[in-house]
């Protein structure tokens, strides 16, 4: 990939073209090599932490670990580092003029914690209020997932979601609220299995305190079917 082509991408992988601190930080060349060059790479390292850590690959159950966890790496829980990975949000026109709030609650997340490599486990519960533009229920899902697909801070996740959707819909009204497990809190360091952590990033007219308030009603409502 060209250079200029590869700082259009690491600008699209923070908030559409638009460096904030919830860019998540991304090396110059982050962009050079293909997925299989970094499969290639990658298997190489696990491999070699394996080794160190005594393991023999030669096991009929470990030998393929090192290409399973590259792949799993590059294709899956890291495979939102890629602006071409970024789902297309399709808009339509509000025709039916729907004036309410719309949340999508429950989104489950799976992500990864930036500062243990552990997973992060959680729902989000995203929220706008249309100025014009609709977009499709299950982009909500899609936007979420792709930044969860990334080594995270729950606080940056939150803050890329709404800012991606408020491009998306081209209004400030977006909210998202996530609580998630962490393992790194709920497995090893303090083991506090029962802790969880929320954030929220609250856009527009979600800062006022009644309309806060009806999306935390909507996602406490008791929607089991
Ligand atoms: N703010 C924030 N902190 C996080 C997140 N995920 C993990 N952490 C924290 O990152 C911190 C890293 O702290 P360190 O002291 O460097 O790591 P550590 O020695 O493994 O810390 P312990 O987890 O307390 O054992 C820990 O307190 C984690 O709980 C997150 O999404 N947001
Ligand atoms: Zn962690």
């Amino acid at each position: 990939m060209k250079i200029d082509k590869a700082l259009k991408a690491i600008e699209a992988i923070g908030d559409n073209h638009v460096a904030t601190s919830a860019t998540t930080p991304l090396r110059e060349d982050a962009f050079k090599l293909s997925d299989k060059e970094k499969i290639a790479l990658i298997k190489e390292d696990v491999k070699h932490i394996m080794e160190t850590l005594g393991l023999d690959l030669t096991d009929d159950s470990l030998k393929g670990t090192p290409q399973r966890v590259a792949k799993m790496f590059v294709n899956e829980i890291f495979s939102g580092l890629h602006p071409e990975r970024k789902p297309d949000a399709s808009t339509f026109e509000n025709h039916y003029k729907y004036g309410e709030m719309l949340v999508e609650k429950n989104i489950t997340v799976y992500s990864t914690c930036e500062h243990h490599l552990l997973p992060i486990v959680g729902r989000a519960h995203v929220a706008y209020i249309s100025n014009g533009t609709v977009v499709g229920l299950s982009k909500m899902n899609r936007i979420v997932d792709y930044y969860a697909k990334r080594p995270q801070v729950q606080e940056r996740m939150t803050m890329q979601i709404v800012q991606d959707l408020q491009v998306v819909l081209g209004t400030k009204d977006v909210a998202c609220v996530i609580d998630a497990k962490h393992l790194c809190v709920n497995s090893r360091g303090i083991r506090d299995i029962e802790s969880s952590t929320v954030t929220s990033e609250f856009g527009g007219k979600f800062k006022e305190e009644s309309v806060r308030r009806e999306f935390l009603d909507y996602i406490k409502l008791d929607t089991t079917f």
